[in-house]
């Protein structure tokens, strides 16, 4: 494993420099092949299952590695808490990729930090194994995500409500500056720990940026809060065309790189309703899944704030600068989102008439109870198959009439539009009473023979395999009693 650190080269200001707690039986459960060769990690190193267990449990330090617990600050649930940071991760460092893309490697359940306030710095199990699985299937899907590299079982137990096995997960992402990262510095008044942060997120994020000679320091600071904006629009698209409902989008968990991460309470929605809401600590569904966009918005305009004394002494000019940034997030949200809706329907651009039949859908969807991915893909599969047709067009009547209508009113042929289809409808989600069985077999039986199966699967997610049918039935009742917890 070859490092390259730059975060821990900032100084004092932005991390702990502490190791990670020894843990008594390591025992590697999880390791990704695929992301190891990603990140040229060598065959030699990725042999030995025993020594991988000790690095990634973080009882052994690879070499290069420098671990460093992040301050960070952030917004939960609505409220300001201007110190939370790694209370229980360590970034080992960073590594670069075979195109140069600089990724750090995280481990997380690793031990205290001076950032652990009352927490044990451990994880259990049951949600390192689930931020592995939901990475993985984000990840095939599509949809830009922190990955996961390893998870370690520690041999050690933690104690939630009960007393759980514990585990280390290994995060790989493209950094863990987060909003929160900002809003940390900028509550402090620390106005130089800010302007490097600033650089240090726009070279290594934006390097455009960086490099345009045309812009001076204050414009910088806007056209990084605009690129931030537009990585969290896609970000938040794709989860709306996955059905993802992310569960706790405060703003230490949304990273500046603009990929999902912190998969705690993550769920997906089955039935289609924009209440949908499965976290147990959300209450008012302030993170529902039809919230998510005016969330992003919400989070955007306080990473606005944050920066605001980078773009003007003088606070009145910078909010009139930044101001419009944000206002603008919505409009550019909802050409997005009903452009991403016209390919869910074969088009490839939106207009008045695919945002309205979209809007039929799925109104449609809620009233009858339909399950979002499946009503996707079955209308995918309908182009070319006259037995779901005419399913179809008796399950959602002169909706589906319409919508075949339109498409030959547009000359797009039933072959080009299933092409586009199959490529933005997954056939496959990760169903969130799948992921369940298999973190309830590692929680008790400290393993999952169909963990396997289940990955390829998520692995093809817009391909059916013969495997495909055995985790793509929809749940007996309908997720109407599912719950998910925060993990902590
Ligand atoms: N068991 C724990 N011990 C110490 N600190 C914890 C623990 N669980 C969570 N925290 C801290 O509480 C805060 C919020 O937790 P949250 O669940 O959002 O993050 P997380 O899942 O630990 O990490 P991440 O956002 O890096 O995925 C973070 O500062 C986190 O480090
Ligand atoms: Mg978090």
């Amino acid at each position: 494993m070859k490092f390259s650190n730059t975060y821990s080269q900032l100084d004092g200001a932005f991390y702990q420099r502490i190791s990670p707690e020894q843990v008594s039986r390591p025992q590697l459960l999880l390791w990704n092949d695929e992301l190891a060769g990603w990140l040229q990690l060598t065959e030699e190193f990725c042999r030995d299952r025993a020594l991988l267990a000790q690095y990634f449990s973080g009882n052994r330090l690879p070499d290069g590695a420098d671990p460093i617990a992040l301050a960070y600050a952030g917004h939960q649930f609505g409220s300001f808490n201007p110190q939370l940071g790694d209370g229980r991760a360590h970034l080992l460092g960073e590594v670069l990729s075979g195109n140069g893309q600089r990724y750090d490697i995280q481990l997380k359940g690793s031990g205290q930090t001076l950032f652990s306030r009352q927490g044990d710095g451990k994880c259990a199990l049951g949600p390192a194994v689930r931020e592995y699985i939901m990475s993985e299937a984000m990840f095939a899907l599509g949809v830009p995500t922190s990955r996961c590299l390893a998870v370690v079982a520690t041999g050690e137990p933690v104690f939630r409500e009960t007393a759980k096995p514990g585990a280390v997960v290994t995060r790989v992402a493209a950094s863990h500056i987060r909003v929160g990262t900002f809003e940390y510095f900028a509550a402090r008044g620390d106005l130089g720990s800010l302007k490097t942060l600033a650089d240090f997120t726009i070279s290594r994020h934006f390097p455009d940026i960086a490099g345009n000679p045309e812009l001076d320091n204050e414009e910088k600071i806007l056209h990084l809060l605009q690129a931030v904006i537009n990585k969290q629009i896609s970000l938040i698209v794709s989860w709306l065309r996955v059905g993802f409902i992310h569960g706790v989008m405060n703003t230490d968990n949304t990273a500046i790189s603009g990929e999902t991460i912190d998969f705690g309470p993550c769920a997906m929605m089955g039935i289609y309703h924009p209440g949908t809401v499965f976290s147990s600590i959300d209450t008012r569904g302030r993170y529902a899944f039809g919230n998510q966009a005016a969330i992003g918005q919400w989070n955007m305009a306080r990473l606005a704030e944050a920066l605001l004394p980078l773009i003007d002494a003088v606070p009145e000019k910078a909010v009139a600068r930044a101001e419009p940034l944000i206002r603008q997030f919505s409009r550019d949200f909802d050409l997005a989102y009903r452009q991403m809706l016209a390919n869910k329907l074969g088009m490839a651009t939106a207009d008045e008439q695919s945002t309205a039949l979209a809007n039929g859908l799925l109104t449609q969807m809620q009233e009858q109870e339909l399950d979002y991915t499946q009503t996707f893909a079955r209308l995918t599969l309908s182009l070319k198959d006259a037995g779901l047709t005419q399913q179809l067009g008796q399950e959602l009547g002169p909706w589906y009439d319409s919508w075949r209508t339109l498409l030959a009113d547009n000359a797009i042929t039933p072959a080009r539009a299933k092409s586009l289809m199959a490529q933005n409808n997954p056939q496959v989600i990760p169903r969130n009473h799948h992921v369940e069985a298999i973190l309830q077999d590692y929680e008790q039986n400290g393993g999952s023979d169909s963990i396997n199966d289940f990955l390829t699967v998520l692995r093809s997610p817009y391909r059916l395999l013969p495997q495909t049918e055995k985790f793509q039935d929809l749940p007996a009742d309908g997720d109407r009693h599912y719950r998910t917890f925060c993990g902590t």
